[in-house]
């Protein structure tokens, strides 16, 4: 955010406050050389009062051998203690939520905040999108900006590229690959959508977090917020009706703007690409009551 110039003034808030203290001093020394101007502090759930966006990635993470689903029931007591001293505050913006398992805590904070959800939003699978970009570009030797393409579902174990949907400029990757004599082959694509799926599962291994993918995607969507950019994001959404789904947030390409989702774009998915992501909903709506069943209690 800070190399980027997205905002005018960032305000870090964890529960841990020398953590935030320490984080901005380090931000605020990088200022002199950042071209932005920035005011950036450790304060408290009061400050959301006047913040446009409020984004939520507190909580725990994975461990090696986890998944993103093991930490649901951690992560909601954990917004529970988060959501409700922001919405006292008088925050009246848009919530961007990373925490995971990202979709369901996504619907977390919309019930904990009797927000609209179109003011709700998850970063879904827009760091996949741009993991599957990144790998697709790689394969093709094309820039990833002109690779477009959607990774759709949850941000986890059952997402799943819709093949049909990727294009190298407007050209479908399937005809190129078609068209190729066997350059190009489909099952290099699968070995993709496989790379896309366990990425955080291997820098996590290698790492112990993931860090600069998901802060460089979730300056992105700051932008396309801040900006009023009715930009096409992939997001996690609240779904009602679109794609046949309902009453579940999962990543779809979501028109997003100031006001938050304006819209979701409806691609013309093939029926195998329709299972898959009705599967990818129901592992989603199994979880989210798991969540009301401890949100209740
Ligand atoms: N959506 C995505 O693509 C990604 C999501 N994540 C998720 O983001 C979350 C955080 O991951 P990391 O930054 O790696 O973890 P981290 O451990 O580095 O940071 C989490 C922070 O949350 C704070 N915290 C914990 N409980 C709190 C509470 N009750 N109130 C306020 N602050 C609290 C901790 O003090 C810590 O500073 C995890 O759930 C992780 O899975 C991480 C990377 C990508
Ligand atoms: C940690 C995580 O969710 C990711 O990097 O995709």
């Amino acid at each position: 955010m800070l190399n980027q110039q997205t905002c005018d003034e960032l305000v870090l808030i964890d529960y841990v406050k020398e953590k935030a203290e320490g984080e901005a001093m380090d931000l605020n020394h990088g200022l002199a050389f950042s071209g932005s101007h920035m005011k950036i502090w450790s304060g408290t759930y009061a400050d959301c009062k006047e913040a446009d966006i409020v984004t939520i990635c507190a909580g725990v993470a994975q461990k090696p051998g986890e998944s993103r689903m093991d930490l649901l029931a951690r992560n909601t007591a954990i917004f529970k203690s988060i959501v409700e001293p922001v919405t006292d505050s008088g925050f009246n913006g848009i919530f961007l939520i990373a925490t995971n398992p990202v979709d369901v805590m996504t619907k977390v904070t919309c019930d904990l905040s009797g927000f609209n959800p179109k003011r709700v939003i998850g970063s879904g699978t827009s760091l996949d999108t741009a993991r599957l970009r990144y790998l697709v570009g790689s394969y093709f030797k094309v820039d990833p900006r002109s690779i477009h393409g959607y990774v759709m579902g949850e941000h986890g174990d059952s997402e799943f590229v819709p093949w049909s949907q990727v294009c190298i400029a407007t050209k479908p990757v399937l005809d190129v690959i078609a068209e190729s004599n066997g350059v190009y082959k489909k099952e290099e694509l699968e070995k993709i959508e496989v790379d896309v799926r366990t990425a955080a599962d291997k820098i996590i291994a290698a790492k112990k977090a993931t860090y600069y993918g998901i802060g460089i995607a979730l300056t992105r969507l700051t932008k396309a917020i801040l900006g009023d950019e009715s930009s096409v994001q992939t997001v996690s959404v609240y779904l009602r009706g679109e794609y046949k789904q309902n009453g579940v947030f999962a990543g779809v390409p979501a028109v997003i703007n100031a006001s938050g989702v304006q819209s979701v774009i409806r691609c013309q998915i093939t029926d195998e690409e329709q299972e898959k992501f009705d599967a990818s909903c129901k592992e989603l709506k199994d979880k989210i009551a798991e969540a009301e069943r401890d949100l209740n209690h």
